[in-house]
């Protein structure tokens, strides 16, 4: 049997309300919870394999989507809050003691600068945006998964109606391309 790929995925996909406006986001600590309030609806929600999003307990995949960074802020218990891996793109705001990310934001120069990464699992709403894709699917091989079982994750994310990437998918990737491309010809004129 294939292990969970995630919690949001495994028994079907519920559709996202359009007009959803936002909801408060927790982390798992049983008091003193951190609340991250986003004030809209995430966009490009996607499952991803990478090893450096978060997984709750027993999942192969995070699920994770963007927000503005000015439609984020920390409502409480903002002191628990650290950044894990300060060298990494996204730097990845988790909670101290109970080891959830509340967002991911990128400050150096990237296509995705701008948007926060966050995770609607962390709220107590409906109506978010549901997952689209799947990205960064072969990532759970590095992580330990074993390469003779991959046919069956594919093939459960096609189930579920999720095109599965090894990357993020195409727009995603175009938008990163356009966005080099873009540089590299503001650099050649220097
Ligand atoms: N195989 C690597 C991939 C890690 C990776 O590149 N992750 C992506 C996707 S995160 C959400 O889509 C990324 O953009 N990372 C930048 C960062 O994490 O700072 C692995 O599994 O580690
Ligand atoms: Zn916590
Ligand atoms: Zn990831």
């Amino acid at each position: 049997m294939t292990p969970s790929l995630h919690p949001l995925i495994d028994n079907g996909i519920k559709k996202g309300d359009p007009n959803f406006a936002g909801g408060k986001l927790y982390c798992h600590c049983p008091s003193n919870k951190i609340e991250v309030t986003l004030g809209s609806n995430v966009q490009f929600n996607h499952a991803c394999g990478c090893s450096k999003c978060w997984k709750p307990k027993g999942a192969l995949f995070s699920v994770v989507g963007v927000v503005p960074v000015d439609k984020v802020s920390v409502t409480a218990n903002k002191q628990k809050l650290h950044v894990i891996d300060p060298n990494a793109t996204i730097q990845r705001n988790a909670c101290k003691e109970c080891g959830v990310h509340l967002f991911g934001r990128i400050h150096v120069d990237h296509a995705f600068k701008g948007l926060d990464f966050v995770h609607t699992e962390l709220s107590d709403k409906s109506g978010w945006q549901e997952p689209q894709f799947a990205g960064f699917v072969s990532s759970i091989i590095e992580q330990g998964f074993d390469p003779a079982q991959m046919d069956s994750v594919r093939q459960k994310f096609k189930k579920e109606g999720l095109e599965t990437y090894d990357v993020l998918n195409p727009a995603l990737m175009d938008a990163i391309a356009t966005f080099t491309a873009q540089k590299n010809k503001a650099s050649s004129k220097l």
